[in-house]
């Protein structure tokens, strides 16, 4: 297992509340990781910090390449600009606000290739073409305007979008609530086979521990900001340790 990211002893605070409490955690190559607990957890402002977009008041994110390992906040602006837009993506829960929803769907692919540098717009509308084919969108659509898409279809969208410049490391929130359960199945099958099939590492946020069961390899579990329990999926879903996950693994606590 080689590392790809590691955090260390984040902390965050918003007046009187710990969104972070000493979170330390790593992620591996090909990993993919679920960040679970209930509402107000801390889930999406560690993934905000993890990504990059939203700095910690203390502690470190680091990332790792070729050239050894880098602390994200010591990173220039366009560095950070850059891994973000190349070897790293983010899938929102929110697609609408994620997609120019007035330039098409080909558009929107093809506009984070060439922020990539792609140039040849033959090619660029091919693998846009292919890349819809691939989410189940269908390259017949490539001219459409994601305005008129179902939400289902802007999740496919956003994940082909996020995924054609074959990242090394993707961060998704919450990726499929918010639509009809037999439409999260289907994007989930999806998300599953693309990320296994690409060897791309995932860092997922989900208040659904079935998506964690289904996706993630390892799982933390936060409450009140801090993680109480970490490990391999199906032991912390199996056998839970702490008190708190005993109680969200019997669905006690509300999502
Ligand atoms: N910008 C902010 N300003 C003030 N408080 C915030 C802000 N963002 C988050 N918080 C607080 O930090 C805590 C953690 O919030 P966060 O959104 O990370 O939790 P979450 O587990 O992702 O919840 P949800 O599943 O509802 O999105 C909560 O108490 C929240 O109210």
């Amino acid at each position: 297992m080689s590392l790809l990211l590691e955090a260390r002893f984040l902390n965050k605070r918003f007046s009187n509340v710990d969104a972070l409490d000493n979170v330390s955690l790593t992620v591996n190559r090909r990993e993919i990781l679920a960040i679970v607990g209930e509402s107000g957890s801390g889930k999406s402002t560690l993934l905000a910090t993890l990504a990059g977009l939203s700095p910690a008041d203390s502690g470190h994110v680091l990332y790792r390449d070729a050239e050894g390992l880098h602390d994200i906040a010591a990173m220039d602006e366009m560095r950070l600009r850059r891994l973000q837009r190349t070897r790293w993506g983010y899938i929102h829960q929110n697609a609408r606000s994620a997609l120019r929803l007035d330039v098409t769907a080909g558009g929107n692919i093809g506009e984070r290739l060439m922020m990539n540098g792609a140039r040849d717009y033959g090619e660029i509308r091919e693998t846009a073409a292919r890349w819809l084919d691939e989410v189940e969108i269908g390259r017949e659509r490539i001219d459409d305007l994601p305005m008129h898409f179902s939400g289902g279809m802007l999740q496919r969208l956003q994940i082909a979008a996020t995924l054609v410049t074959n990242p090394e490391l993707i961060f998704m929130d919450e990726p499929t609530t918010g639509l009809d359960v037999s439409v999260q199945a289907r994007i989930l099958d999806l998300i599953r086979t693309l990320v296994h099939r690409l060897h791309v590492a995932a860092i997922i946020v989900t208040h659904d521990l079935g998506v964690a069961r289904l996706l993630a390899d390892r799982t933390v579990v936060m409450q009140g900001g801090a993680i109480v329990e970490q490990g391999l999926t199906d032991q912390v879903l199996d056998d839970p340790h702490h008190p708190y996950t005993q109680l969200l693994v019997s669905s006690v606590l509300p999502s």
